[in-house]
Parts: C-alpha cells; structure tokens; sequence
C-alpha cells in the first residue's frame, strides 16, 4: 500500500459517511482524474471544469454540453429532496453515460472541495448549486442560508485557496431586479429590493462574490439566468407542474396580478442558456491570486441571460394546452404576497456584445421540446393518460 493511499485513505475515513461510500478510494480518485481530463478535440477549449449542482437542471445541460466539445468535467451535487431525487439520479446516469463523474456532496464541505482540487487543478468552476424557487422561500428560508450564503462563502474559500485558482461562473438571478419597474431589466437597474428570500440570497452572492474578487483576485462571473424550462427541468416550476397537472385531469392554479393583469416572465430555453454559460467559460480570465492572495485586479462580470420577449402566463398555458392536446382546468387567483414579480423582461445587449450571446428559442418551440420529453420520460403515449413513472 502506497503512502498516498494511506493519507488519502485517512482522509476518506475522517470524512462524511456518504464520502467515503462515493469516493471509495483511488478507484474513485481515478474516476474523478478521468473525468476532469480534457479530451482531444477541435471545438475544446482544454478546460477542466468543476460543475456544482451538475445532476441539476441547468448543471446536467452545462455538464454534457462541456464534455461533448472535449471539455473536461466533474460535478459535485447533494442530491437533496427539494424534488424528486429519481430525476436527479436519472440525469446522473445520463451525465455517467458520457463520462461525466458526480460526487454526491455538499458544498458546505470544505474538506471535500479541498480533496477535489488537490486531485484536480480545475481551471474554471461552474456553480450552480443552490436552493432555488421563489416561492419555498417561505415554508423553508434556511434552506436558502444553506446553500445560497454558507455554500457559496465554502465553495469561494476552496476557490480562493487552490492552487492554481480557477475562474469562477455562478448563477445569478432576474430575481434580484425585485420591484424594479424600468424595463427592459439591464444590469446597470437598481437591485436593492428583493421581493423573495430567494432573490435576497442571490443578490447577497453577488456582493459576496465582489469581495472575493477585491480581496483575493478571483476572476468572477455572476449571470442572471431568466425562468429557464426545457427538457430534463424543474418539477417545482410551472411550466412542469402545470404539465403534469393537465395530464392528470388535475386543476392548475394562475396567478394574476393586481387589477387583473397578467403576470409575464421572460421564459428562457435551456438550450440558449447553455450557450451563454459556456461563452461566459470561455470569456472568462484567469484569476490572479495564487495561496490565497491576490496578485492582481481580476474581472468581475454581470450578465443578463433572458429570452428579451416575456410571455404571458395564460399564454404559456395555452401554449402547453396545444402542445398536449389536452385543456388545462384553470383556478385563476390574486398573486398572493409570496415573493413573486409581477414580470420580468431582460435587456442582453452586455450579453450579446460580450459573450456572443443570441437566444433562438421561442417558448412556443421550446415548450414542444419540452412535451416531447416529458412524455417520453413519463411514458405516456399519445392518447393515453397512463404514464409509467408517476
Ligand atoms: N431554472 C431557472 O429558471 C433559474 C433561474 C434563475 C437562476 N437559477 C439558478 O440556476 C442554478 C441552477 O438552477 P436549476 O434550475 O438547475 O436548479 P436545480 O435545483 O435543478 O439544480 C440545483 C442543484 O444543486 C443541488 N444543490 C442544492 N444545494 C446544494 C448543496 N448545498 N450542495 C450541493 N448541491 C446542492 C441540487 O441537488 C440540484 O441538483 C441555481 O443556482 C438557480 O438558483 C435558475
Ligand atoms: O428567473 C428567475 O430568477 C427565477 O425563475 C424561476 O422563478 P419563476 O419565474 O417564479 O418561475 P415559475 O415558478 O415557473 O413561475 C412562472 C410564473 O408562473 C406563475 N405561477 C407559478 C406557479 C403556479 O402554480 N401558478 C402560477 O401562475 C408565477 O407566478 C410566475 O409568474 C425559478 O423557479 C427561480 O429559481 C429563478 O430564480
């Protein structure tokens, strides 16, 4: 037995229990060296990414669009029961499928993130962990403090201390534009009243982000993603739950704002976002800390990434209606005071000129891709209401 396998073994058996049944020694370290290696490849740009939230939504599409162009990758996620935890486990197989590793861990877990840049020098990190939902902030804000506050100062102080440091992209959210009313939203709006728990926590990583960056040189990009759905999404979302509500013959409740108007969201298809996460990778300079100190001024960058055409919410439903070929029964209600917007709507000029940012997705064709997953996943077949999975 080898020195190294006995500090890592020591490592391993001082650790979480749920670390050392998924690392389980130098097969996993091996997994994981495998994993974060770049392939040869014309469109790779040799990165070795580490993905928080990889067996996420947008951390699955992210993921396998990286590997795909050669890029190296291995995601870290806590697998926790916020929604069906079977999703997140399928996208895992998925992302395995491709040679894509997942480490099931927190970022809470410092010595876990310590472990996995002492075994691979990634170059960029992208962090899509989080507690979202605008909503659940109510029924469970320590949740939010958990991943979005505790998780993210953790998964910096890795950052800051690796060796080399790598560039760091997040995700923001439209969420922090709160009660703002000058639209389109731009960056350059005031983002200082949050309606939701949820928007506070991610307007916090954006400040908390600034001070690594002044502090310790690490090179930030914090981007502003806009209610994106697609296939392999969110079940807590409403373009999913209403699906799945309509499928099963079951009410689905409309929130409408004040005086009767509708409430609008810049629906963003997962597919346009992808793209401006992986320009955002390859925008992005290095860090110029190293040992956890600053060598130099590096870049702090906000971007918007929306759709630039906000949708109405009876709109998406009826676009879900044509889609399934089923009518939704409707509840339409008064917005409670839950931490909703009554709209977003995003201006991407930054995007565009910087990131070569240029969504194509319209929601009425992204909404079909989505049914068409959906029901694939969920095996129904036309016609039917019968599904396997659910
Ligand atoms: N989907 C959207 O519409 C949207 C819009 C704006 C911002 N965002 C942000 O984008 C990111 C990705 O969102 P998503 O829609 O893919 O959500 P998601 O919930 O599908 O993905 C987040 C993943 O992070 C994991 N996770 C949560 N806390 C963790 C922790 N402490 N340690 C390790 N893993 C943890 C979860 O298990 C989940 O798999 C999030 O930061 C979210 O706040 C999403
Ligand atoms: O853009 C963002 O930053 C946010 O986008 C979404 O939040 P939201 O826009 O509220 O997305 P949904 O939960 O899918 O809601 C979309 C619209 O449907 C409405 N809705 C939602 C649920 C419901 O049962 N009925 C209903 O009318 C909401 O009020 C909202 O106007 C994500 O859930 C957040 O994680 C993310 O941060």
């Amino acid at each position: 037995m080898t020195a190294s396998y006995l500090s890592f073994q020591s490592f391993v058996d001082t650790s979480h229990k749920y670390f050392a049944a998924s690392w389980g020694g130098l097969h996993w370290e091996r997994q994981i060296r495998a994993s974060a290696a770049p392939r040869r490849s014309p469109s790779g740009s040799g990165m070795s990414v580490l993905v928080t939230g990889a067996a996420g939504f947008v951390g699955t599409h992210c993921s396998l669009a990286l590997r795909k162009r050669g890029d190296g990758v291995v995601g870290v996620d806590n697998f926790n029961a916020y929604y069906d935890p079977s999703l997140k486990k399928a996208r895992k197989s998925l992302l395995a499928s491709h040679g894509v590793f997942v480490v099931e861990g927190d970022i809470n877990d410092g010595r876990l993130l310590a472990k996995l840049f002492d075994v691979v020098p990634f170059t960029h990190v992208l962090h899509l962990a989080a507690q979202a939902g605008v909503r659940y902030a109510m029924e469970n804000p320590a949740s939010y403090v958990h991943s979005n506050i505790a998780g993210l100062v953790t998964l910096l102080e890795a950052c800051k201390d690796a060796d080399p440091q790598p560039a760091i992209v997040w995700a923001s959210s439209s969420s922090v534009y709160g009660l703002n009313d000058k639209v389109p939203f731009s960056e350059r709006d005031r983002t200082d009243q949050p309606a939701s728990l949820y928007a506070a926590t991610k307007k916090a990583g954006e400040e908390i982000t600034h001070t690594y960056n002044h502090i310790y040189g690490l090179s930030i990009t914090g981007l502003r993603f806009f209610t994106v759905y697609g296939p392999w999404g969110r079940p807590d979302m409403a373009y999913f739950s209403f699906t799945r509500n309509i499928l099963q013959g079951k009410p689905i409740t409309v929130y409408r704002g004040k005086d009767h108007v509708d409430l609008a969201r810049d629906f963003t298809y997962i597919d346009d976002i992808v793209k401006g996460c992986l320009g955002s990778l390859d925008t992005a300079r290095k860090s110029t800390g190293t040992g956890g100190k600053k060598r130099g001024p590096a870049p702090y960058r906000i971007f918007n990434l929306g759709n630039t055409s906000p949708v109405t919410v009876p709109t998406l439903v009826s676009i879900l209606e044509k889609h399934l070929r089923v009518k939704a029964k409707k509840n339409v209600i008064e917005m409670p005071g839950n931490g909703d917007v009554p709209f977003t709507h995003a201006n991407i000029t930054l995007a565009r000129e910087q990131l070569g940012y240029k969504p194509t997705t319209n929601l009425d064709a992204g909404l079909k891709k989505f049914v068409k997953w959906y029901l694939s996943y969920y095996g129904y077949t036309r016609g039917s209401s019968k599904n396997s999975r659910q």
